[in-house]
């Protein structure tokens, strides 16, 4: 096993730190109530998150099914509204998540939030769940124009945190964060529990698996 003595640890948000599969389809199906269209199943919205919202909501619009662009804008927009009334009612934090962050704090390391989620669900959502305090950045799906698998958001995020990139280690759950990292030359290990978009996880080039959150830990040289 790898071990790792990161200044600062970087973790995903959808399928990493909180599960957000509920609140995502619920919003997701409210939008296609709204608009007429065949509602999707848990197990197919779980499939189509990853790339943040606009893809989720072209996904749900045009698997199997047809749309315009602008028919697809306007979906991103009525989902959006949907999902700003649920987004943290069924949202839960994974299990050993808490611990983690706080044995990491204690450890005096820095952390951060890395996420395609859209900034305007990403903060109240920690504040919600109650673990925004834990975090000195918070990096979002439209902070920059680009997002993981990106490395640019996690050079961006390094340069907040001060750190170079080989200096942080990553926490995900899908190919976005994997690659993400690879292209920034930052460590990174993949949960697999999460999201990852219909790919088996343990087929996602990585440093290492984490069957519960508490492994990070594992991989950590303490201090
Ligand atoms: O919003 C998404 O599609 C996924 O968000 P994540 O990057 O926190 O997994
Ligand atoms: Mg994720």
């Amino acid at each position: 096993m790898s071990h790792y003595a990161p200044h600062a640890v970087l973790f995903d948000l959808d399928g990493t730190l909180l599960d957000t599969i509920g609140d995502l389809a619920e919003g997701a199906n409210r939008m296609l109530a709204e608009l007429d269209r065949p509602l999707r199943s848990q197990e197919e919205i779980h499939s189509f998150v990853g790339k943040g919202i606009p893809n989720l909501v072209a996904r749900c619009m045009t698997e199997n099914a047809r749309a315009t662009a602008a028919e697809i804008d306007h979906a991103v927009a009525v989902f959006r509204r949907h999902y700003a009334e649920v987004n943290g009612q069924s949202t839960r934090i994974y299990p050993g998540v808490l611990e983690t962050l706080e044995a990491l704090r204690g450890q005096g390391r820095k952390l951060a939030v890395v996420t395609n989620k859209a900034e305007a669900f990403t903060l109240p959502l920690l504040q919600r769940m109650k673990i925004d305090d834990y975090f000195d950045v918070v990096v979002s799906g439209d902070t920059l124009t680009v997002k993981k698998p990106d490395p640019a958001v996690l050079h961006h995020a390094c340069t907040l945190l001060d750190i170079s990139p080989c200096e942080g280690l990553m926490i995900g759950d899908s190919a976005n964060d994997a690659l993400a990292a690879r292209g920034a030359g930052m460590p990174v290990l993949l949960v697999s529990y999460g999201y990852s978009e219909g790919v088996p996880v343990d087929t996602i080039e990585c440093d290492g698996l984490l069957s519960t959150a508490i492994e990070v830990l594992d991989h950590i040289i303490p201090r």
